[in-house]
């Protein structure tokens, strides 16, 4: 039986009577016409494919204040889970390791030279005063629970002729020190410096936290101004970022793709962190004789410069990092400290579950944005805060203050911000993780007696101990949450110190869980 001819193939046959001209050309048009179209279904292929990445991929934003541990908290991940890179970058930390030893040392000298000229300490943090009643300016206490310190001075006992010249000693001797903080100040650029109250640029009289919050206007004008001054913003931050060169280092010391020159320019560098080793070394007995001195310890305790508490403390590591073969340790990266400029991007591959005995997990990619925490650089925040699956919000610091604003309690500064975070409407959806960090700092201030209720109002009677110490902190961030949450939310609150990475390893492992957990969960992920 002969089948029926097919209409629509019948319709795109071509004329009986097409000519051999005409035939060429048809087909030359046809096989154009055939690229065009699978070029179409590649494009729409690839688009398909970067939608779906986009779905899988889990956005984490590590938001909080200034030194509270968010790039400690960073390294921790990247540790865990981009150990190749963290490796290849290892050695390229050695200048800053370098840098806050030697920092420690000077401000000593500088504490020992005020000593000398009779300054009063600047401010002293007596652990027994009865808690000031004043309202902190620019602070952000909504609960009204946290306090700042009250400070007063205390008589000093006159130096001794004896400790004079043993100090001015000291100061002539490691005088060459100096060289090499700058010297390393200028290869790594502006994250050495610490920002202060000097460096803040009044922008608003708002808290830090009402910034936030109203920055998220409804308003889609608003919006739209902000999305286009967020490129500028970052790509004027990131300037400052390639400015100190920083990033741009550790990819040269892992891939030496850099040329020209920017090449030449870091290998002169490279020789001046070589110089650094070589007088580092020279220096060595001398910076361990500086802080072993009985007396120098003394006038460091009178005028309350905690330097074991302090950021990058390394004093009790000067046989190990003042030689010249000196190469960082995991840990020492990790303790190590570099301030955060502008908004930082990194990508890891997460085991979805942990590792089964054979070994083969499947993984999700993650990005972390890692921020500068202090107060102006808090913008620059909101423009992540778009379709993030999780916040990390690391706090510290009940006793201190603000270094760009002394007038502000950290703790105070961190319940605003916390507050501002969790009422944002565009992270209704998002997973809250809160850190109280830095427990190891809090369990040693709460040894030395300071007296926990002297800053926190509330706490009263309690006893001064970490359990429920911690436990106090914990439930006011939880109730904050539980208040002003847009819709029910669970949030996940956990003590941690990150410079412990063996114990911060298990706790980024639950931190994965719940966010693997919440986000699967979410229509975005099915
Ligand atoms: N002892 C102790 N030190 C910590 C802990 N977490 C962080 N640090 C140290 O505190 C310093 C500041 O930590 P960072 O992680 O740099 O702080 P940050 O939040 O990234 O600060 P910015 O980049 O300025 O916003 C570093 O020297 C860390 O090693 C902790 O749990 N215990
Ligand atoms: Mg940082």
């Amino acid at each position: 039986m002969i089948a029926e001819p097919d209409p629509f193939a019948e319709f795109l046959r071509p004329p009986l009577n097409e000519t051999p001209s005409e035939r060429a050309t048809r087909r030359i048009r046809e096989a154009e016409e055939k690229r065009i179209s699978d070029a179409i279904d590649e494009q729409i292929r690839q688009e398909r494919q970067i939608l779906q990445k986009q779905k899988e991929l889990v956005k984490v934003l590590l938001l909080g204040q200034s030194e509270s541990g968010k790039s400690t908290t960073l390294k921790n991940f990247r540790l865990e889970y981009a150990r190749d890179e963290w490796e290849a970058e290892k050695a390229s930390w050695r200048a800053v390791i370098q840098l806050n030893l030697v920092r420690s040392i000077t401000s000593i000298l500088d504490t020992l030279q005020a000593e000398i000229d009779g300054e009063p300490p600047s401010t002293i943090l007596d652990n027994d005063e009865p808690e000031t009643p004043a309202q902190p300016r620019g602070s952000v206490d909504i609960l009204s629970e946290f306090n700042d310190v009250d400070s007063n001075t205390s008589a000093q006992p006159a130096l001794s002729l004896e400790e004079i010249q043993r100090f001015q000693l000291f100061r002539l001797k490691l005088a060459p020190l100096r060289r090499v903080e700058m010297d390393l100040k200028l290869r790594l650029g502006a994250a050495t410096e610490e920002v202060t109250s000097m460096d803040e640029i009044p922008e608003t009289q708002s808290d830090p936290g009402t910034e936030i919050y109203s920055l998220e206007s409804p308003d889609s004008r608003h919006m739209l101004r902000m999305r286009k001054n967020r490129r500028r913003r970052i790509q004027g931050e990131e300037m400052v970022v390639r400015g100190l060169r920083w990033r741009e280092f550790l990819t040269y010391g892992r891939t030496r793709s850099i040329s020209g020159k920017t090449r030449a320019s870091f290998e002169f560098q490279e020789s001046a962190e070589g110089g650094a080793a070589e007088i580092l070394s020279g220096c060595k007995e001398d910076m361990k004789r500086l802080w072993q001195d009985g007396d120098v310890r003394g006038i460091l305790k009178m005028r309350k410069m905690e330097m074991e508490n302090n950021a990058g403390f390394f004093l009790n590591d000067i046989d190990r990092i003042a030689t010249l073969s000196y190469l960082p340790s995991d840990d020492d990266v990790v303790r190590s400290r570099l301030r955060t400029v502008g908004v930082q991007e990194y990508r890891i591959f997460v085991d979805t579950t942990n590792s089964n005995s054979r070994g083969s997990t499947p993984r999700r990619e993650w990005v972390l944005y890692d921020v500068g925490g202090s107060r102006t650089m808090r913008r620059a925040w909101i423009p992540y805060f778009q379709d993030v699956n999780a916040i990390i919000f690391p706090i510290s610091g009940f006793d201190e203050v603000l270094l760009e604003d002394p007038s502000v309690n950290r703790l105070n500064d961190s319940v605003g911000l916390w507050k501002a975070i969790i009422s944002s409407r565009l992270l209704q959806h998002t997973t809250m993780v809160c850190f109280l960090n830095k427990c190891d700092i809090l369990k040693r201030k709460l040894r030395s007696g300071i007296q926990f209720r002297n800053f926190v109002r509330d706490y009263g009677s309690q006893p001064n101990d970490i359990t429920p110490i911690a436990k106090f902190i914990k439930d006011r961030f939880r109730n904050i949450a539980i208040k002003y949450s847009n819709q029910q939310r669970t949030t996940y609150i956990y003590t941690t110190s990150v410079t412990d990475t063996k114990a911060t390893a298990t706790t980024l492992r639950s931190v994965r869980d719940s966010i693997f957990r919440e986000n699967l969960a979410s229509a975005q992920f099915v």
